[in-house]
């Protein structure tokens, strides 16, 4: 494995009852990179990230994660990894700041509790029973278990659903944050924004294979896709067009019927990431 790649994966496939779930997935994760996984449900991406995690085995193929090999890894390895599950942990009636500091016993170089309670924007919540938690918050919680050992790499599992729009963007900058000082983070979402948010690369799966990994600005020759031009006619009317060059369109459009003011209702619309992913998913045919 290069020495820059936190995850390699070669021909990865898992089977359940004959039916393969993950079909050969190949996939290389930069050492500082926040990657996202996208695809459908049921499309493979639990199965793999969690044979990544060392929490499922695999049939064939070859992992190498923080340049072990997960089925085989140790105590050594787990302090290197933080995990955010999709399921929330149950605390019964212990404090955020009590749970936060328990996990951190776990660590030989863990983080200090009250500033990975800061991080994820709990302070305010530190002695509340955690059972007294909105769903948000609990999820926050989550977070902070997941980083509370300072990993190397973090894997988060569909870590904002259940998130108000400001905690979303709080819980972007927190991300932001993490891979500022390094932290490689394999994010699986269903949020398409939230994947052109916070990932330098995306990789779509379905039906148990990798169909295409890259920017989320090039994904699907999303970089070439024509713009969709509209606007108001002097009749009322709705006019649209297709072009792949938009500013000359609209200087032309404005000189000539216009007077060369303002085109009214003038919008243009390029794919975005989720319009792309639907085509290549098979949803936008
Ligand atoms: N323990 C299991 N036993 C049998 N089949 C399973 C098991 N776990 C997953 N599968 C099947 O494997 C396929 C891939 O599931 P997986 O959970 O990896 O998908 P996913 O992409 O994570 O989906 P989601 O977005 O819904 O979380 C599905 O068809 C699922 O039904």
């Amino acid at each position: 494995m290069s020495d820059d790649l936190a995850i390699s994966v070669v021909g990865l496939r898992k089977t359940y009852d004959d039916k393969a779930a993950v079909d050969g997935v190949d996939l290389s994760i930069h050492r500082g990179e926040c990657f996202a996984l996208l695809g459908p449900n049921g499309a493979g991406k639990s199965t793999t990230v969690e044979i990544l995690e060392g929490y499922r085995k695999r049939d064939a193929g070859e992992v190498s994660v923080l340049g072990v090999d997960p089925s085989k890894a140790g105590m050594e390895w787990r302090q290197r990894v933080g995990i955010v599950l999709q399921t929330t942990g149950e605390f019964d009636d212990l404090t955020v700041g009590e749970v936060v500091s328990h996990f951190s016993t776990f660590y030989t170089k863990g983080a200090d509790p009250g500033e990975v309670i800061e991080r994820v924007g709990l302070t305010e919540k530190t002695n509340w029973r955690t059972h007294k938690l909105s769903g948000g918050q609990k999820r926050r919680l989550d977070v902070a278990l997941g980083i509370v050992g300072n990993p190397e790499l973090l894997f988060l599992d569909e870590p904002t659903t259940g998130f108000d729009p400001q905690a979303r963007r709080e819980f972007w900058d927190l991300i932001r944050d993490l891979s500022a000082i390094g932290t490689t983070i394999l994010l699986t979402t269903h949020y398409l924004d939230e994947a052109e948010a916070l990932a330098s690369r995306v990789g779509v799966i379905a039906n148990g294979k990798m169909i295409e990994v890259g920017t989320p600005s090039e994904l699907g020759g999303r970089n070439f896709a024509t713009a969709k031009v509209s606007w108001r006619n002097a009749q009322g009317e709705t006019r649209t067009t297709e072009t792949d060059t938009p500013t000359a369109v609209v200087a032309s459009l404005s000189a000539s019927d216009f007077g060369g003011g303002e085109v009214p209702e003038l919008t243009i619309h390029r794919p975005t990431l989720e319009d792309i992913y639907l085509t290549m998913i098979g949803a936008n045919q």
